[in-house]
Order: C-alpha cells, then sequence, then structure tokens
C-alpha cells in the first residue's frame, strides 16, 4: 500500500529550499567578513565563561547572526514537516525538564572539568539512581548539552560546561525551576484569578501555592532563592546582550560631575553601580533592595565608600534625593498599574534637574526584525507574565506608562547600544 504525504508532513519545495540555503549563505559571509574580530568571535563562542572576551562577541553584527539563526531555524522546521515542527515544538518542556534535573542534583559540577566521568560514578556522586542520571544526560546530549565520547561516559562540553560555574547555574536553575513551573500556569492562573494583573496574582502563585510575590515569597519563605536570584543577575550582567557594558554605552555616565548621587533603585548586589564607578570615580551610588535582595552586602560600603547599600522598597516613597535614579530591570517586573506605582513613588524625592534611567527592552513592533530576535524579545514577556504578571513593553507602551506616572514626566533620550538587548531611557521631570 503507497503511503500518500498529508499536506502537513509536506517536504520543502526545492525553490523554498534554495532559497533558505541562500539566505543562510549570505548571512555565514557576512560573519566572515569580520576577519579581524574572527578569531576573537569563535574563541569567545567556544568559551563562553569569559564574560570579558563574550562582549566583544556580542557585538558582531547582531543583525546578521539572527538573521543566520533565522534562516537556519527555518530550514530546520521545514525539514521536519509541519506536523513534526509542531508537535515538537509542544514538547519543548521535556528538555528543559531534563535539564531542570541535571541542575537540581548538581550534575555539571560532577563531571571533571577534563576528561571523562561513567554514568556509574555520576550517578553515585550525585546520589542519584543511575538509570536516571543516563536518561536525563541523554537527552542533554542530544541538544548537544555535554557529550557522551564512549558509550556511558560523559565529557564537558562549551555548554555544559557554563552550569559548573556557580552563577551558571544559579541563573539555569532559576530558568529551569521558577520560570518553568509558573510558566506550565499561564492559563491555569488566567482562569483562576480571571486575568487578574497583580504581583500576587500570577502564574508564579498557582505554582508555588502561595499568596505572596515572588520576591516576597523567596524573601520570607525561601531565602536560598533570593541568594540564588542575586547571583543570577550578576550572571546576566557579566556578557551577552545583557551586559553591564551595554549599561555602560547606554548614557554617558563620565558627564555626571564628582559629587553627583545615583540611587540603583532595586539594584541588587550592586553589580551595576560597580560598573558605573568604574568609569567614574566621583559618584556616589546607593544600592537600594529588599533586605534579601542585598543579602550580605546590606549596610555595607565597597570602592572605597562610594557605593552604599540601604534597604528600600519601591513601592514606598522614595526618601533619598538624588540626580540620578536608574531602574535597570525593575519596570518590566510589573503590569502597569504597578510600574505606575512604582514611578510615582518617586517623585516626591525628584530634585530639579533629576532624571530617571529606565533600562529595560522596548519591544519591536511586528515583523520590524527577524523572527529570532522577536522570539528572544518575546520569551522574557512571557517570562515576567509568568513570574509577577510583568511584561515587556513597545515604545508606545513605555510612553504610555510614563504619562500616566505623571503628564510632567517626559523621554529626552533613547540609546540602544549595539548588541544590546536593553536600551537606555532618559526620562525627565519638564515645567
Ligand atoms: C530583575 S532584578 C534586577 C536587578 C538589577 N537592577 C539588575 O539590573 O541586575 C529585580 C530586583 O528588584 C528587587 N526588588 C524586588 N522587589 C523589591 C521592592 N519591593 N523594593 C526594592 N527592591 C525590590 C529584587 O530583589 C531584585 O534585586
Amino acid at each position: 500500500m503507497s503511503h500518500k504525504l498529508q499536506p502537513q508532513d509536506r517536504l520543502p519545495t526545492r525553490e523554498e529550499l534554495h532559497r533558505l540555503i541562500r539566505d543562510i549563505n549570505r548571512s555565514t559571509r557576512a560573519l566572515e567578513l569580520l576577519d579581524d574580530t574572527q578569531n576573537t568571535a569563535s574563541h569567545t563562542l567556544d568559551s563562553q565563561t569569559r564574560p570579558e572576551a563574550s562582549i566583544k562577541a556580542s557585538q558582531l553584527l547582531p543583525a546578521d547572526r539572527y538573521e543566520l539563526q533565522t534562516a537556519c531555524e527555518s530550514l530546520v522546521h521545514a525539514a521536519k514537516g509541519s506536523k513534526d515542527y509542531l508537535c515538537t515544538f509542544a514538547q519543548s518542556h521535556r528538555p528543559v525538564s531534563a535539564l531542570q534535573y541535571a541542575v537540581h542534583f548538581h550534575l555539571a559540577k560532577h563531571v571533571p572539568q577534563e576528561g571523562v566521568v561513567s554514568f556509574k560514578k555520576l550517578a553515585t556522586k550525585a546520589d542519584i539512581p543511575e538509570p536516571q542520571c543516563q536518561r536525563a544526560i541523554r537527552m542533554l546530549v542530544a541538544c548537544e548539552i555535554f557529550e557522551e565520547p564512549a558509550v556511558g561516559y560523559v565529557t564537558h562540553n562549551r555548554y555544559s560546561r557554563l552550569l559548573a560555574d556557580d552563577k551558571g547555574e544559579a541563573a539555569l536553575g532559576i530558568l529551569t525551576d521558577e520560570c518553568f513551573r509558573a510558566a506550565s500556569c499561564l492559563a491555569p492562573a488566567a482562569t483562576h484569578w480571571n486575568h487578574s494583573q497583580e504581583r500576587t496574582k500570577a502564574p508564579f502563585n498557582l505554582a508555588f501555592n502561595t499568596e505572596m510575590s515572588m520576591f516576597d515569597f523567596q524573601s520570607s519563605q525561601e531565602p536560598w532563592r533570593a541568594e540564588r536570584f542575586r547571583k543570577t543577575m550578576a550572571f546576566f550582567g557579566g556578557s551577552g546582550k545583557s551586559s553591564l557594558e551595554h549599561l555602560i554605552h547606554g548614557f554617558d555616565w563620565t558627564s555626571l560631575t564628582a559629587g553627583t548621587t545615583v540611587v540603583d533603585i532595586g539594584g541588587s548586589g550592586g553589580h551595576c553601580m560597580r560598573a558605573v564607578a568604574a568609569v567614574n570615580t566621583g559618584i556616589h551610588s546607593i544600592v537600594q533592595d529588599i533586605e534579601a535582595g542585598l543579602g550580605d552586602y546590606q549596610s555595607t560600603e565597597t570602592f572605597e565608600r562610594r557605593i552604599k547599600f540601604t534597604v528600600h522598597d519601591f513601592f514606598s516613597p522614595q526618601t533619598h534625593p538624588a540626580d540620578v535614579y536608574l531602574l535597570r530591570w525593575i519596570l518590566h517586573d510589573y503590569s502597569d498599574q504597578e510600574a505606575v506605582i512604582i514611578l510615582k513613588c518617586l517623585l516626591p524625592a525628584f530634585m530639579p534637574g533629576a532624571r530617571i534611567l529606565v533600562m529595560d527592552s522596548i519591544l519591536p513592533s511586528p515583523g520590524e526584525v527577524t523572527k529570532a530576535e522577536e522570539k528572544d524579545a518575546r520569551l522574557s514577556d512571557i517570562g515576567m507574565w509568568a513570574l509577577l504578571n510583568g511584561r515587556e513593553r513597545d515604545i508606545y507602551a513605555w510612553t504610555i506608562l510614563f504619562q500616566m506616572a505623571g503628564p510632567r514626566l517626559k523621554l529626552v533620550n533613547t540609546i540602544t547600544p549595539q548588541g544590546s538587548a536593553l536600551s537606555v531611557m532618559e526620562f525627565q521631570l519638564v515645567q
């Protein structure tokens, strides 16, 4: 009996395949043309644990990198056929759950930096059953995380090595635990709380069975999660699209005169202010966060007393007068109604000429960028929704948000540094 291909199993036509291959060739050539920096690029892509080098890689014509990704992904999807693509896509959570298992049991830390380890020994070290260890790792090997160079033996590759690093493990821990579990509750939470926008009625709350917002839950119930969150923020700031380099290039910090005060609201362990202090030695910085967010840093002073850490809840009125208030990766955590409260709490402390720097992503309009770039931006949008009913915003949504906070707050400048997923938006209070 002959098997007829169903329309949904249709393979790509020759023309479609050739167009995709032409696209791949074109963007590959664009990357290859960067002869001078090519060595840096391939080197940094192979050793992603070196933040300072990765910054350079992230600045290599990101548009070409996204075009290459988009064309490669389209080719893979075309090769699969529609039904297979969609069904595989709907099972994306399965490799992520294998990663969750690997991170939870610290498997990467039990694999030697050089050489191999047997599944048997790895399972013994991690205190887990060997068959489970093998199944999880083999799923990951199929996704190019870890390698099995000889049957039954595991070794690191450039991806798995990231998991062996403390901060990398923390970040992947949050992504595969809090984020993953919360994301599985998007529709149930919407039904349960009738599409509430409150941070205490988010998918996270259903997943973790708590009435507290994620940050309050971390602080008061499971402080190890707050510690892990702080390491994660430092990890993301270390390199790539959210590198702190972009914070430095997104605003002229050297233009601030000696004695200027910068308040970093929700500043975590102070990584942003350390980066700023390194380029302008005259600035005084205050890092504000909740107690658990600051961790061991609270009440300390660093950088020859130029950075102070203080506990402050950004949902209460700002008490510290400053020339610049930095809100990096804060407002996207919240819905408009809650983000407005944070902004309004700033206004009473506002001195003439003071500014607010918001560093967050600006969502592209549909079709404005390649699919790969759009997907990256949208990952974060769904992520913020899942954790706190937050959202990413396009430029119109940002403008409306600030209008809601106060009609006198005006956007005076926006800079998106090359290779950065985040933009710096500068707001001032006009008369
Ligand atoms: C997404 S992180 C951003 C950290 C840092 N600004 C950065 O760019 O890496 C959000 C920060 O807000 C802090 N935070 C959460 N709720 C807060 C509150 N009510 N008041 C002050 N800080 C808060 C968290 O502890 C965390 O450090």
